[in-house]
């Protein structure tokens, strides 16, 4: 007989971050991650992960509530059960509502965790690893990208961390090389937006020399104008390996790329299906990172990568703080995704808790071994969800707010969003 679903859990949870910059202010103290869990009434389980702002958690919720009785195995069914929820909850079928962009992105945000959650369970059944039900594995093992950032020493009133500061070239440069010492990064991620521009490329220029043969990205998150930005282009062309999202918009990227070799990359003006014949279009980028908690979990994901594959544009991966739950589908992901050739962005050397049993996922040579257990290959690690569910309810961080923060410490901050 066939299992249906019988319970969801949906957690938030809440882990340490460290004070990391970035174009619209700081991280909190604590990044929220939701983790999701369905049941079967065979006694099966499916683990996912997401975000765990207040507006979301609600919409899991109620999509949990309404997925008792329905077949893990039915992906489409699970999505019609989505659009119906949110449909509801936002007042009527997503056709009657105008403008379409919120809810069809909504609905890929909160089908998402669940499709991610039914893929473990399937593999779990089955005795395959999530890889094999994505197409089969093409490489053992996913490269990813150390993820440098400018940071404080510590958040206000705390000690500091065990990262330091790093707000001058020499200081992005030392906690390359422990980023590369510890984990054996291949390739190294800046993100920028935080500091001039010409600053900026001091430090990406310094990370060239003490790490020769090393590609390097930048990611300002759209704080330069496009006049800045090709002034950036042509200064760090022979150094890096793609700039990401320096100015904001289709458009301004398109007037970016036209004046400039150097790949331009996004994970800001293509965001969902919609974005992609504009960009395309227009010629506005030639990297898409992609992000299954974002465009709609992992089989959507490789639809976009085919769809890259047709318009000739590279694919990279997009992160933002998580845990292993999310690392170990990104991981499975990137494995049966034969055009993801670059290495994937991870935020997972910044944290120093999970909720998964430890040991599975591990960074060798900057890379993570695809995990050949079942399903995602991970368990939760029971106390520690337990322990970070307590920490979410007390930490009093209901949702992600860098520039509040920054402007709790700093009042006159305003974001960096195309000042230089
Ligand atoms: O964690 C951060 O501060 C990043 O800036 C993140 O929010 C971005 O979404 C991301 O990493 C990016 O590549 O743009
Ligand atoms: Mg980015």
């Amino acid at each position: 007989m066939t299992s249906r679903i019988s319970r969801v859990e949906v957690t938030p949870v809440a882990f340490a971050d460290p004070p990391l910059l970035n174009v619209v202010g700081v991280h909190q103290p604590y990044a929220l991650r939701a983790v999701v869990e369905v049941h079967t009434d065979a006694g099966s389980l499916g683990l996912g992960e997401t975000y765990a702002g207040e507006l979301h958690l609600e919409r899991l919720r109620a999509v949990g509530d309404a997925l008792g009785g329905h077949d893990p195995y039915d992906l489409h069914g699970l999505r019609r059960v989505v659009v119906e929820t949110l449909g509801r909850e936002t007042g009527g079928g997503s056709d009657s509502v105008g403008g379409m962009l919120a809810i069809d992105s909504a609905v890929d945000q909160v089908f998402s965790p669940f499709e991610v959650a039914c893929l473990d369970l399937q593999g779990r059944e089955t005795g395959r690893p999530v890889a094999d039900l994505l197409g089969g594995a093409v490489r053992d093992r996913v490269p990813f990208s150390g993820y440098l950032f400018y940071k404080w020493a510590a958040h206000p009133g705390q000690d500091a961390d065990e990262w330091g500061e790093a707000l001058t070239p020499e200081q992005v440069v030392a906690q390359a090389r422990r980023m590369v010492e510890g984990w054996g990064f291949g390739s190294l991620k800046l993100k920028g937006g935080v500091l001039p521009p010409e600053q900026e490329c001091e430090a990406v220029e310094a990370l060239a020399e003490a790490f020769p043969g090393v590609p390097l990205r930048l990611d300002p998150n759209c704080g330069w104008t496009v006049e800045t930005s090709l002034r950036v282009a042509e200064r760090l062309g022979g150094v890096l390996e793609y700039l990401e999202d320096p100015t904001l918009g289709i458009e301004g990227m398109a007037r970016v790329r036209a004046g400039t070799g150097l790949p331009l990359a996004t994970n800001m003006c293509v965001i969902a299906f919609e974005h992609v014949p504009p960009a395309v279009r227009e010629g506005a980028v030639d990297v898409i990172l992609s992000d299954h908690h974002l465009w709609g979990g992992l089989r959507r994901s490789t639809l976009l990568a085919g769809i890259c594959d047709t318009f000739g544009m590279g694919l990279s991966m997009h992160s933002n703080s998580h845990l292993g739950v999310s690392l170990a589908a990104m991981t499975h992901l990137a494995a049966a995704t034969p055009n993801l050739t670059y290495a994937c962005d991870t935020h997972y050397p910044w944290k120093t808790e999970d909720v998964v049993v430890p040991g599975v996922l591990e960074f060798v040579d900057g890379a993570v071994p695809v995990p050949t257990g079942a399903g995602l290959g991970v368990e939760l690690d029971r106390d520690a969800l337990g322990r970070l569910h307590e920490q979410y309810l007390s930490c009093g961080i209901r949702g992600r707010a860098d520039t509040a923060y920054m402007q709790s410490i700093q009042p006159d901050f305003t974001p960096n969003t195309l000042r230089w």
